[in-house]
């Protein structure tokens, strides 16, 4: 039977990557004989044009009946109006809340052939290899939110429970990998902070006895990510937290272009690039679709897919090692510009 996987191309660069993504999906399938059922449906600022909601009731029904779901980026300049009551950023956060997926999980591993095309010193890169495991549906992105002449507010919540099931998906992780946790909050300010450090450590010290965790506060966290990447395994941390540091982490491989991620619940997985709409290169045909179609082999694996996931990465890594480069990997060196079209058939080819 068909795998039916609900496309959410959104905004910006996001319909370029995912078409990008489409047609590796196509050919692993081919390659594999795995029948994909593709649809098409708007979010975020597309969908405000067409119907006036970033989250149509015919998207979200799909996304919900859906094997899974892959998604571009929404957003973009034309939609930041401030006195806006619609916004595409709404659409993707109900879309993550409705579907209940909790973790995101964000890889970062360095690419040996790409080392130069990082900021960092080739020695800081040695043996970086972690995961960010964010909390999703909770923190302050989905707090109240007010506004008065002179002042706004945004509320912060966690509760025991939405901590606890984070906490076990990143010790589970662990487990897998090196069995070490760090886990991120600012619990010398904030008191969703110190229920989150008390939680993780009840957690760990319960049921997952193997695993060295620390604590980190987030600022020092941020400074330490750069100055000694490899000190990571697992990094567990609540939303927004996780959403800033992972962009972060991102310059360690050499691009946002890289990273991908799935966010994952109890029912249907969503899977897209960590990047947003990109709106300085909409449109322009130099986006790095990469990220997209790692989002797509994360899909596949957890879709019980290994051996076309695995495809989809090694077509991905040889595609890099031939020096298949979009401008955001070649802006540090003199390697030649790929295109996204030149980059996606260089991954085609070599599936
Ligand atoms: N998941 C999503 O859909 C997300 C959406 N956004 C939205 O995206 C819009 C733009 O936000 P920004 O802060 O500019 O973040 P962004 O991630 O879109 O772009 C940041 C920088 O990275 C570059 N970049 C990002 N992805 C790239 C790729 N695949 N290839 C080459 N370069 C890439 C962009 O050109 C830009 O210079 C906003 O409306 C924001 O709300 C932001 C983050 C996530
Ligand atoms: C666009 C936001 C809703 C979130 C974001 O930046 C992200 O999930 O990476
Ligand atoms: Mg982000």
């Amino acid at each position: 039977m068909a795998i039916k996987i609900v496309c959410l191309p959104g905004d910006g660069i996001g319909p370029e990557v995912t078409q990008s993504t489409i047609a590796v999906l196509k050919a692993v399938g081919e390659k594999f004989r795995i029948e994909f059922d593709i649809a098409e449906y708007p979010i975020g600022g597309i969908a405000i044009e067409q119907s006036g909601t970033p989250l149509p009731d015919q998207t979200l029904a799909a996304c919900k009946e859906a094997d899974a779901v892959f998604l571009g980026a929404i957003g973009g300049p034309q939609w930041e109006n401030p006195e806006a009551s619609v916004r595409p950023e709404q659409g993707l956060l109900k879309l993550r809340s409705e579907l209940g997926v909790f973790s995101n999980i964000r890889p970062l591993k360095v690419f040996p052939s790409l080392i130069s095309s990082s900021p960092l010193k080739p020695e800081r890169l040695a043996g970086v290899d972690f995961v960010v495991v964010r909390e999703l549906t909770g923190g302050i992105y989905f707090g109240e939110r007010t506004r008065q002449d002179d002042y706004a507010t945004d509320e912060c919540r966690y509760s025991v429970g939405e901590v606890e099931r984070i906490a076990r998906v990143a010790c589970e992780m662990a487990m897998q990998r090196n069995k070490r946790v760090t886990s991120v909050d600012k619990a010398n300010v904030l008191e969703t902070s110190r229920l989150w450090r008390e939680v993780v450590t009840r957690v760990v010290k319960n049921e997952f006895p193997e695993i060295n965790l620390e604590h980190q506060l987030v600022d020092s966290c941020a400074m330490k990510l750069i100055q000694q990447p490899a000190h990571f395994d697992v990094i567990l941390t609540e939303n927004m937290f996780g959403d800033i540091l992972s962009d972060e982490a991102s310059v360690l491989s050499g691009s946002m272009g890289l990273l991908a991620s799935a966010s994952i619940g109890d029912g249907v997985g969503l899977f897209e690039p960590i990047h947003g709409s990109a709106p300085d290169i909409a449109g322009l045909g130099i986006a790095n679709p990469y990220a997209s179609i790692l989002s797509a082999a994360m899909m596949l694996r957890w879709l019980n897919l290994e051996l076309a996931a695995k495809a989809v990465e090694d077509a991905v890594l040889d595609a890099i090692d031939n020096g298949t480069l979009t401008r955001d990997l070649t802006i540090s060196n003199s390697m030649r510009e790929a295109s996204t079209k030149e980059a996606t058939q260089a991954v085609l080819e070599a599936i």
